[in-house]
Order: structure tokens, then sequence, then C-alpha cells
């Protein structure tokens, strides 16, 4: 399987195309939502920990669920971020934050131990793949600070 990270630049914002809607349906949501809380668990010892509520437990659960909810709606799942909080909005709810591509890069590069075990679990590695690939572009969107 190829999870490759594809070099992003400040301001250039590739089409992006949604996740396989088979790589939600072979998941499911609760085995889904374990890995969206698996990445922000990793994310607490890594080196963009600054940049989220890691001293906050409310706060970093409510991260979390935000994060889950807007995951499971791009992956054909239920629209619960819709629900929540509304439009989309993505390039600007990150806005208050310094991303940098080092930073982008260690947010994907954290994704990809938690996707490889889900090999391991018999999901199609396709279906991995689109969802790293999602993750790979989008998040060249949200980059907003130069390294
Ligand atoms: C495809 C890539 C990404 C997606 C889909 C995504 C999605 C989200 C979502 C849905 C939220 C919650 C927004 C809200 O409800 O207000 C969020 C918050 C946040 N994201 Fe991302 N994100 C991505 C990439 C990144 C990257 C690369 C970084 C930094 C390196 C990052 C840092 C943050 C931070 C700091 C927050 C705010 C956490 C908080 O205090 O609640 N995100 N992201």
């Amino acid at each position: 399987m190829k999870l490759t990270i594809s070099d992003g630049q400040i301001g250039v914002r590739p089409p992006v195309t949604k996740p396989h809607p088979g790589f939600l349906h072979e998941v499911g949501e609760e085995r889904f939502k374990k890995l969206v809380y698996d990445h922000y668990e990793s994310i607490k010892t890594s080196d963009i920990a600054f940049l989220f509520p890691i001293y906050d437990e409310e706060d970093f659960d409510d991260a979390k669920q935000h994060a889950f909810d807007f995951l499971i709606q791009i992956c054909g799942g239920p629209r619960y971020f819709e629900l929540s909080r509304g439009e989309p909005r993505m390039v600007g709810r990150h806005a208050p934050f310094r991303i940098d591509e080092n930073g982008r890069k260690t947010w994907l590069a954290l994704y990809a131990p938690l996707l490889e075990a889900l090999v391991d679990e018999g999901i199609t590695e396709e279906y991995i793949e689109s969802f790293w690939n999602y993750l790979d572009v989008f998040s060249m969107w949200l980059v907003n600070t130069k390294s």
C-alpha cells in the first residue's frame, strides 16, 4: 500500500476527491471513530501538540468529536458536522492556528500507522488509499503559515 505525503505549497489548493464510500462501509462507524480518536491521541505527544487544547480534557474531547463528525460526513456517513457545527468552512476554522507545511506533514504522518493497521483488519487497500489521498490533498488547503 502506498501512503506517500505530497509536497504542498502555501496558497495552492489542488482539487479534492472525497474518500471512496467503500472505506466507511467496510470500516464501520465505531472503528472509524477509533481511528480519528487514536489520531488525536497521537497528536498529544507530537511536535504539533501545542496547536491543540491538550491540557483541557473537555476541549480536547470536543476537538476529537468535531474531527470525527467532519470526517465521517466526508466519507459519506451521517451529517454530524453539519448538524452540530454548520457549514464546513475548514479553511476559516483553521485560520486562527499557525499551520505550516512541516506541521501538516507531522499531522499526516500520524495517520499512516493507524491506516496501515486497517490492512491487517481486512480493509481494502484501495479504500484506505482513497482516504489517505483525501487527507494528503485537503490538508494542503489548510496550510496558512510559512515553515
Ligand atoms: C484533511 C485535513 C484536515 C481535516 C479534515 C481537519 C479537520 C478539522 C476539523 C473538522 C476541525 C474542527 C473544526 C471546528 O469544528 O471548529 C479541526 C480543528 C483543528 N485542526 Fe484540523 N483538519 C485537518 C488538518 C489539520 C492539520 C494539518 C492541522 C495542523 C497541523 C490541523 C489543526 C487543527 C487545529 C489546531 C484545530 C482546532 C482544535 C481545537 O482547538 O478545537 N488540522 N480540524
